[in-house]
């Protein structure tokens, strides 16, 4: 481990720019070691390129971005890809690949290309399906699933990667309402056993109800951050999303429930 030992993710002074426009602009950002964070914000705030930089799919045109303290973007492809695992939005893969080759694909950093699948990695594929409730459909052509399914098989990939640093990219996108209650409860799981998650959100309930951070971002700065709890007023999101909110509570979790009207 490096000298810089914070534990979790730590950005700083991330920059993006992307054919001469400025879509992030020198942000700093923590998502503690073991937390459910939410990162929130409008459309084209600058939630998917913030959330590829931070996971070093896409190296930030300068700043830095470290895990425990390590390099995430300067360390080798395959060290990373056992400490990081991102769900992208929409994700697409090679139309001939099934469900189970898909998920099989998580498992290669921890294993040689040369290599047949251990007992271990096998057992760890099982359960990965079976936590997105998609065991059924291994034999699947993938990209003959529909938007919810290819949903939770990118989940389960990523998962079969065992990382510690989880990022997903609004993971509930396609998902009906039960999916979206279990993929937040997975999430949730997860931080419990150590795991560092970092969802993209677009619903605010969703977020306040489970995620124990937030950040928002708004034209791609950090406009606030810190405990669910504290940072999302009515007030903050009537000044970034440009709408009128309600933070009720939910009567039978007695989580937050949010509403809208036009401002
Ligand atoms: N290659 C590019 N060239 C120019 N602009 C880009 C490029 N890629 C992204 N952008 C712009 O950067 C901004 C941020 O995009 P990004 O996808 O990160 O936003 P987002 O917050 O994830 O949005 P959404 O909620 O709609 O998914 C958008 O205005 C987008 O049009």
């Amino acid at each position: 481990m490096s000298e810089q030992n914070s534990s979790g993710l730590v950005g700083e002074r991330i920059s993006i720019t992307a054919e001469g426009t400025l879509l992030i602009d020198n942000i700093d950002c923590t998502v503690a070691r073991g937390s459910l964070s939410a990162l929130v914000g409008p459309n084209g705030a600058g939630k998917s390129t913030l959330l590829r930089a931070l996971t070093a799919v896409q190296a930030p045109a300068s700043g830095t971005v470290r895990f425990d303290g390590d390099d995430l973007v300067g360390m080798p492809r395959r060290q990373r890809a056992r400490l990081a695992a991102f769900v992208e939005q929409d994700a697409t893969t090679d139309s001939a690949l099934t469900v189970d080759m898909v998920v099989r694909l998580g498992r290669l950093p921890h294993q040689s290309l040369w290599e047949a699948d251990s007992a271990e990695s096998a057992a760890v594929v099982d359960e990965s399906l079976a936590t997105v409730e998609m065991t059924t459909f291994r034999g699947r052509e993938f990209q003959s699933l529909s938007g919810g399914e290819k949903q939770r098989v990118m989940l389960a990939r990523a998962l079969a990667q065992q990382p510690q640093l989880l990022a997903l990219d609004e993971p509930t996108n396609h998902l009906d309402i039960a999916a979206q209650l279990s993929v937040l409860e997975l999430l949730q799981h997860l931080r419990t056993t150590g795991v560092t998650v970092l969802a993209a959100l677009h619903d605010l309930s969703l977020a306040a109800s489970y995620c124990d951070h937030i950040i928002v971002l708004s034209h791609g700065r950090v406009v606030a951050a810190g405990a669910t709890g504290t940072v999302l007023t009515e007030a903050l999101i009537a000044e970034v999303y440009g709408v009128r909110a309600s933070i009720l509570q939910n009567p039978v979790t007695g989580k937050p429930l949010i509403g809208f009207s036009p401002a």
